[in-house]
């Protein structure tokens, strides 16, 4: 039996590990706190993250890493990108030899610009042929829920992607593969970025036709610079690019999207973040470096800086749609 350890038990960790679970794997999930481990292990519920949601009894959580990583094929790293560079620092020892090493985490890294599987090369010195990614439209709750869903799962070794392909398939949750683990990160990264746009839009009171506006020219600043790094486009026309860009900037669900419609309708940054109750919205700082990333690259992204100076300049969301509408004209 294939054994998971899936470290941070937040919305997406938990969903995760159930889907895990549901497809026979057996799973060990990491918190960061003591009373919610036991909560999950004794209540089969995270009533902090997923409250509602009944998990597999055969789920256990615990506290320690060293415990959770114990014997563990695939490692699933489920905290917020910003941290993970900290606490794989903590991990590293605990990993098993030969385990392969799974992001959920959808952000750039401030300061490096690194990719997630980048980081987690860097700090465990793994070889990027067991590091793979996770990325498609996989909303938390409508996942754990049961609502059918797909993914990617994209590592450079198809041996391990196919591996953690079986270790997640069920009758709800459909996941492809593919090698492409720069597309999949930067479509996962980009997309919130481009949610917190909608979010600012729909905030402000403009409806379908400027949300698809956004998404497409968002998409199109996507792919400029995904293939620039060296992905292919059509990882990015796919779940990993307009799958969970669609699913993301669409749903009221999605904490980025909200986030931004907050912004949009004249709440301030401090606010917004209160509102989100300990929950990441990623795209608030991945916008930073993604833009730093295209501007090293050349690549245009004005949504992507728009969003920047919204979040960090003090820029008004009316004042950021009139600097994008009075942007030369073009050819599509
Ligand atoms: N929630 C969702 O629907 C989805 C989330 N993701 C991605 O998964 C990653 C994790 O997000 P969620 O599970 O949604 O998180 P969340 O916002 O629900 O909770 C954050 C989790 O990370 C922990 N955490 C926060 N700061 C930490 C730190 N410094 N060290 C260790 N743990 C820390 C919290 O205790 C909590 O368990 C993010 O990159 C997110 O973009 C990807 C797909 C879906
Ligand atoms: O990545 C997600 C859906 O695929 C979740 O998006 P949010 O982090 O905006 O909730």
């Amino acid at each position: 039996m294939t054994r998971a350890a899936v470290l941070g038990s937040g919305s997406w960790g938990t969903a995760f590990a159930k889907v895990l679970a549901d497809a026979g794997t057996d799973v060990t999930m990491w918190a960061r706190r003591d009373e919610l481990a036991s909560t999950i292990s004794d209540k089969h519920e995270n009533t902090d993250y997923l409250p509602g949601i009944s998990l597999p009894t055969s789920i256990s959580a615990t506290s320690d890493p060293s415990t959770a990583l114990d014997g563990a094929d695939i490692v699933v790293l489920a905290v917020p990108s910003q941290s993970l560079r900290a606490n794989l620092a903590e991990w590293t020892e605990s990993i098993p030899a030969d385990a392969t090493l799974l992001s959920l985490a959808k952000g750039i890294e401030t300061g490096t610009l690194l990719r997630m599987s980048q980081v987690i090369a860097q700090v465990t010195g793994a070889d990027p042929s067991r590091i793979a990614s996770l990325s498609g439209p996989n909303l938390a709750r409508p996942i754990a829920e049961g609502q059918p869903a797909a993914t990617v799962i994209a590592c450079s070794d198809s041996r391990r992607a196919l591996e953690i392909q079986k270790s997640c398939a069920t009758g709800y949750f459909r996941p492809y593969t593919n090698t492409d683990v720069i597309g999949c990160e930067i479509g996962g990264a980009c997309k919130n970025v481009i949610a917190l746009a909608c979010g600012m839009a729909s905030g402000v009171g403009y409806g379908e036709n400027t949300l698809a506006s956004i998404m497409t020219r968002g998409l199109a600043e996507i792919i400029r610079l995904g293939t620039a790094l060296g992905a292919s486009a059509s990882t990015l026309a796919g779940l990993a690019g307009v799958g969970d860009l669609v699913a993301t900037c669409s749903s009221t669900l999605s904490r980025n999207r909200t986030f931004g419609e907050r912004l949009g309708s004249g709440g301030s940054m401090e606010s917004a973040q209160k509102a989100a109750h300990g929950q990441v919205a990623e795209g608030v700082k991945s916008c930073t470096s993604v833009r730093a990333l295209a501007e090293s690259y050349d690549v245009e992204m004005p949504l992507t800086e728009a969003v920047h100076r919204v979040c960090h300049e003090g820029l008004s969301v009316p004042d950021a749609v009139g600097h994008l509408l009075g942007r030369r004209i073009k050819p599509e």
